[in-house]
């Protein structure tokens, strides 16, 4: 079998971390070519693996030898590319925002309906994670019930100079919005945000923040975002479910006790608490482009949905107020909204006794 030929567009953190995957860890693809506005980065990056150096992003989407486009330059680039390679028919696997407004999203989601099949997946890679399969595979299996709260910390040591207010939603939070509409199969209905004191290590930023989602299904999801803990990069999640709770266990490999005391590592930062995570992830995205072209992962609908409800807690955010959420049509290209066994039979018992009592 040949390998999948894929162009990579940015080269910075998760671009190189990608690159690196790609070359190394992964079987059946390989890095053919890099784009970077960044000229030096960029050779430098293709060097690593005997790319070839693209004049832009899109010269290297048109390029006759790659045929998949991984897109990880910053968020307000991705429409632009991730369009371009609809047109070319190509698949394209667009890191995380899919873009950074609902509406490019759309123009995204209505490119691809056009096109008429899937090609687009976005990197949410909480979905792929060890730990985050297990806590959803342990609710759908009805283990603690039907699930009624999420309680969730997202907790970054820091982050670049260059953060605005709002990416602590748009680059932070998001991953929790998509994670609670893929664990819960439910959109979210309306967003709340909620803010203590800020922290001495905040600068200009609003840190921390509790945003509350309240899901279609009934459920409330609360997030804490963090973005200045200094001490690592904390990830919890815990379900309260009316039968018990599931929740995220310590991520460390070892504990060590001495003195008296326990300690187990935090993970540094992202790739060191989601690496094996972004492993699967791309994996699964080789497999399916090579193998035939179904792709399950998170798509341009997920995309455009986080993107909504981002920008709704944005709005809560600057308002104080509670935004609630209001979709476009899901087309029929994205099927039917996913809804665990264990949540939809819960609550088609309390509708039945809703109509019971009545
Ligand atoms: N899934 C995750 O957990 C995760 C983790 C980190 C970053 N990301 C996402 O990946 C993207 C990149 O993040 P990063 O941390 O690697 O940023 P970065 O700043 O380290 O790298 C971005 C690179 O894109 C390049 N670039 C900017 N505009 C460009 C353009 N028009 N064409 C080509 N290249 C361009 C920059 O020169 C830079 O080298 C962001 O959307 C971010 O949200 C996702
Ligand atoms: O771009 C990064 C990345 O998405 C991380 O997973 C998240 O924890 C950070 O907050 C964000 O800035």
């Amino acid at each position: 079998m040949t390998a999948l030929r894929v162009g990579v567009i940015g080269t910075g953190l998760i671009g190189r971390d990608h690159l690196r995957r790609m070359a190394t860890v992964l079987a059946g693809v390989s890095v053919v070519a890099v784009a970077d506005v960044d000229a030096v980065a960029a050779a430098r990056a293709a060097a690593t693996v005997g790319a070839a150096v693209h004049r832009d992003g899109l010269d290297l989407v048109a390029s006759g030898g790659v045929d998949a486009v991984l897109v990880c330059s910053w968020g307000g680039t991705h429409e632009e590319y991730v369009l371009a390679a609809l047109a070319a028919g190509k698949p394209v696997f667009c890191e995380k925002p899919l873009a950074t407004t609902p509406d490019a999203c759309l123009r995204i989601v209505r490119a691809e309906v056009a096109h008429g099949g899937r090609l687009v997946q976005v990197g949410y890679m909480r979905r792929y994670d060890a730990a985050y399969r297990a806590l959803k595979r342990t609710l759908d299996s009805g283990a603690v019930g039907a699930p009624l709260m999420m309680h969730c910390a997202h907790r970054n040591a820091g982050v670049p100079a260059s953060y605005e207010p709002e990416n602590t939603i748009t680059d932070t939070a998001v991953h929790e919005i998509d994670m609670a509409r893929w664990m819960f199969g439910s959109e979210i209905a309306a967003v709340r945000v909620l803010r203590p004191r800020a922290s001495r290590n905040a600068g200009r930023l609003p840190d921390p923040m509790l945003l509350v989602l309240e899901l279609a299904n009934g459920m409330l999801v609360d997030v804490e975002i963090s973005v200045n803990v200094r001490y690592g990069y904390d990830i919890r999640g815990e379900i309260l479910g009316e039968d018990g709770t599931v929740a995220l266990g310590d991520p460390g490999l070892i504990s060590v006790r001495r003195s008296g005391q326990v300690a187990a590592p935090v993970p540094a930062d992202w790739r060191d608490r989601f690496g094996a995570a972004y492993d699967v992830e791309l994996r699964e995205w080789v497999d399916a482009v090579t193998g035939g072209g179904v792709l399950t992962g998170p798509g341009s609908w997920d995309g455009y949905a986080a993107s909504a409800v981002a920008d709704a807690a944005v709005r809560a955010l600057r308002t104080g107020e509670r935004v609630t959420v209001t979709l476009a049509e899901r087309p029929a290209l994205y099927g039917p909204a996913d809804r665990p066994a264990a949540v939809a039979a819960a609550w088609d018992v309390r509708e039945s006794h809703d109509r019971t009592a009545e």
